[in-house]
């Protein structure tokens, strides 16, 4: 193996489950690391606390206040990635500008969109005990900026059940249009979608 342009270590993989608030990545994300065996991060948990306190008391974030815990989540993934991990990260990487930016941390990035109707996720949103209150989903989804064509990545159907969704992501990462397969994981390919 060669190392390639960005001081990372070759070939390592960062699976980013993106989405609005309650879409479900924290759920998912955790599932298919398991599954994966790769290492996990939810990237609420590198929110200053300012930014808790923030979304708390109902005030959405801007873009000023998601530069920093951005900027946090990519020098994670570089290290990890330097340290020759894989890993799975839940963070809701809202605008192609944010998700840019998580790909400055080098390795093999793909962004898994788990999409869905407003519905579904106010009611599951709702039913959850969480420092994010429903009331804050109308502005997640205002400034959620969908994946574009070039970048890596899919969506997903959020209204599946928690192991399908993770059974379609795992066919995507390993299949012929998602991730190269790392050498101790070799693509099935020719898998149906
Ligand atoms: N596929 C699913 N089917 C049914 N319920 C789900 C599914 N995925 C997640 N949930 C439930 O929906 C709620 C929201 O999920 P979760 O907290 O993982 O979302 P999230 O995107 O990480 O939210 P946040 O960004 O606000 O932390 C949780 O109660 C979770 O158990
Ligand atoms: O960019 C944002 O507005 C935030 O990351 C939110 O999406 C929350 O962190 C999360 O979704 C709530 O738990």
């Amino acid at each position: 193996m060669s190392g390639d342009q960005t001081g990372a270590a070759p070939r390592t993989h960062h699976v980013v489950v993106i989405g609005v608030s309650g879409s479900g990545k924290s759920t998912i994300a955790a599932e298919l690391a398991g599954r994966l065996n790769l290492r996990f991060a939810d990237a609420d948990d590198f929110h200053p606390p300012a930014n808790v306190a923030k979304m708390s008391e109902g005030i959405p974030l801007t873009d000023e206040d998601r530069l920093p815990w951005l900027q946090s989540l990519a020098t994670w993934m570089r290290e990890r990635g330097a340290a020759g991990e894989s890993t799975v990260l839940a963070c809701s990487a809202l605008k192609r500008s944010y998700r840019d930016l998580l790909r400055e941390g080098g390795g093999q990035v793909a962004f898994l969109h788990l999409d869905g109707p407003a519905e579904t996720i106010l009611s599951r949103m709702r039913t959850r005990d969480h420092f994010m209150p429903p009331s804050l989903l109308e502005s997640q989804v205002a400034t959620l900026e969908p994946l574009e064509a070039d970048e890596p990545g899919t969506a997903l159907d959020l209204t599946l059940t928690r192991e399908e969704i993770v059974d379609r992501a795992e066919d995507w990462l390993v299949g012929p249009g998602g991730l190269p397969a790392p050498p101790d994981r070799p693509h099935r390919g020719g898998d149906p979608r």
